[in-house]
């Protein structure tokens, strides 16, 4: 049975006044809302709170610490209960397993679910390669996806590029969460390892995560409708 792929709306604002309006207008469409670095160094845990009232959360904080700090703030997190949080996968098995263990003790029968970001989806091959990982960024997000699953994680942030190579590796049980997607005509913006949402609807991924073409389009309800479309058209 060919895969549902839904909509992340990524709620990159300063504030949380301009992220409810966002995360009203695009609701309807979206299966997850993402709140990330901006808007909860911001406006912290009240930014969960009150986009949650509009749909299931994504906390995008990619932690990154020793085992022990990461599973403390996992800890310190859970009273937020978002229903996806990540961590960097390059932290090593030991920190995604202390990651999952504390999701886990954390408890409640939605426990929060930890996504691992493999390689930043802003990241071509020679800025990669600039950081010492030699080999492209399919092998690289192969191994640390290989790894992560390996440890515990949930599932996988990847680019659009990655998705059907890591279905290949590690079959269908990991979420796939793809950043990087751009309607056809959209800026990339800062983004490296692109693809549009059309191309994303056969590849396999459980969720494409959209900010700046939907946030920064004049009708925002709009766009991510358009986008919504194009994922369920298949
Ligand atoms: O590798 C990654 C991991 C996370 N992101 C996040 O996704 C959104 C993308 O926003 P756009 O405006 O559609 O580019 C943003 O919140 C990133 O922090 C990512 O892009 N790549």
């Amino acid at each position: 049975m060919a895969r549902r792929c839904g909509l992340c709306v990524a709620l990159d604002a300063p504030d949380l006044a301009t992220a409810e309006g966002w995360a009203r207008a695009t609701a309807p469409q979206a299966a997850l809302l993402k709140v990330g670095l901006e808007l909860f160094s911001a406006e912290g845990g009240a930014a969960v709170r009150r986009i949650a009232a509009h749909g299931p959360v994504f906390l995008d904080l990619k932690l990154h610490d020793i085992p022990n700090t990461v599973a403390g703030a996992i800890r310190a997190l859970s009273p937020l209960r978002p229903a996806w949080l990540t961590i960097h996968a390059a932290g090593g098995a030991a920190m995604i397993a202390a990651a999952r263990e504390a999701a886990e003790k954390a408890g409640g029968g939605d426990r929060i679910r930890i996504l691992a970001v493999t390689v930043l989806t802003s990241l071509d091959a020679a800025a990669l390669a600039e950081t010492g990982v030699a080999g492209g960024p399919v092998q690289q997000v192969l191994r640390l996806g290989r790894l992560a699953v390996a440890a515990g994680a949930d599932g996988l942030v990847c680019s659009p590029r990655e998705v059907a190579p890591l279905r290949d590796a590690l079959g269908e049980a990991p979420a796939l969460v793809v950043p990087g997607v751009r309607p056809a005509g959209s800026a990339a913006d800062d983004q490296a390892r692109t693809a549009t949402p059309e191309e994303m609807a056969e590849a396999g991924a459980d969720f494409v995560v959209v900010g700046r073409p939907v946030t920064r389009a004049a009708d925002p309800a709009a766009a991510a409708a358009a986008i919504a479309r194009a994922l369920a058209a298949r």
